[in-house]
């Protein structure tokens, strides 16, 4: 059943809103980071002044409107209250991009800790990855802004800000900066973010897998790039694979410059966060395709923070699932 385009349409509009915002704010931070604005996590991870900045707005902007939603949020300020150098940087950055009244330090850390819930399967919840691909923001190449809405479980709204994704990935020279967003049976668009027509957009119709092209990440610690290799070889694809940072890869999926997107486990421990699949699975879905991981079931975002039931992301245009699905059990069993 078709949604009412009525449906989530305040939550959707600001959720464009603020992604746009904290987009606009990554792509004027790149121009003047300095290595001293990245600090490493506890799990090595890089995050920058951008992700906590990007935070701060955009958790902002959702309490404002929708005050009694709780957010699942990648970043807290807990770097920020141990070097208040950094803080400084951060709040600057903040004052000068939200075009609202300064807020103070403590504020702003208030704001990006209001993305500490645990999530859940009960009621309503934001899940947001201020920058999702670090590592691509740093390198210049791919990353995303990514918000979703979670309700008893289910995506219902997903927005993703591509501020480096081509409009036309067969011109990569022409207009830059992407933004997807789809509602539950609502369909999936695409516009630039210089303007504000909705394209509608739709995965790929091939109905063999060897046909297309498969993507996987940049880094081949968060996905098995030889099992994808296998993987494809066994499906009879020939055409390089498009490696990407961040959730952009369930951008070009669903607008079919890519078939295909694997990302199959390197560890056994290593699980995947909510905030890093949320909007782009739906958004993928939207568009006609299928998201399960490698064992084929749905992807479970009301168990926590985490997607603990899951392991890995099988994603691929409705018509070749089944086939892409039959190679990784037989390759990964
Ligand atoms: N071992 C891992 N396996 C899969 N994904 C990981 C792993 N370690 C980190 N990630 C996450 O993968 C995401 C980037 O994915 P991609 O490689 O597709 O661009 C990041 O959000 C990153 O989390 P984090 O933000 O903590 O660095
Ligand atoms: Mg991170
Ligand atoms: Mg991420
Ligand atoms: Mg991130």
């Amino acid at each position: 059943m078709l949604q009412s385009s009525a449906y989530l349409a305040a939550e959707k509009k600001v959720a464009i809103a603020a992604v746009l915002t904290a987009s606009r704010l990554c792509q004027s931070v790149f121009k003047t980071l300095v290595s001293s604005e990245t600090v490493l996590k506890g799990d090595k991870s890089p995050v920058t002044v951008a992700d906590f900045a990007a935070q701060s707005l955009v958790n902002r902007a959702l309490q404002r409107h929708f005050p009694n939603d709780a957010i699942v949020g990648e970043e807290d300020a807990a770097d920020l209250h141990a070097d208040p150098a950094l803080r400084d940087r951060v709040l600057a950055l903040v004052n000068a991009n939200s075009g609202e009244a300064a807020v103070t330090g403590q504020e702003m850390c208030n704001f990006i800790d209001l993305g500490s819930s645990a999530g859940g399967s009960v009621g309503r919840f934001w899940t947001l990855d201020p920058i999702d691909g670090t590592k691509g923001f740093l390198r210049g190449e791919q990353y995303a802004v990514c918000l979703a809405l979670i309700v008893d479980g289910k995506v219902e709204l997903g927005v993703l800000g591509c501020p480096n994704l081509p409009v036309d990935l067969s011109k990569p020279d022409g207009e830059r900066g992407s933004l997807f967003v789809a509602t539950r049976n609502g369909g999936a668009y695409q516009r630039s973010f210089s303007s504000e027509i909705l394209h509608k957009i739709h995965t790929t119709n091939a109905d063999k897998a060897s046909n297309t092209k498969f993507c996987e990440s940049v880094e081949a610690g968060h996905s098995s790039q030889s099992d994808a290799a296998n993987v494809a070889g066994l499906l009879g694809i020939t055409q390089q694979s498009i490696r990407m940072d961040s959730q952009c890869k369930y951008g070009i999926l669903s607008r079919g410059d890519a078939g295909i997107y694997l990302r199959l486990p390197v560890s056994d421990t290593y699980e995947e966060k909510i905030w890093d699949h949320a909007g782009g699975s739906l958004i993928v879905e939207e568009s006609g395709g299928v998201v399960t991981d490698i064992e084929g079931m749905p992807l479970d975002f009301g168990v926590g923070r985490t997607l603990k039931n899951n392991k890995g992301v099988v994603a691929a245009g409705k018509l070749i699932h089944t086939e892409v699905m039959e190679a990784v059990n037989y390759l990964l069993e």
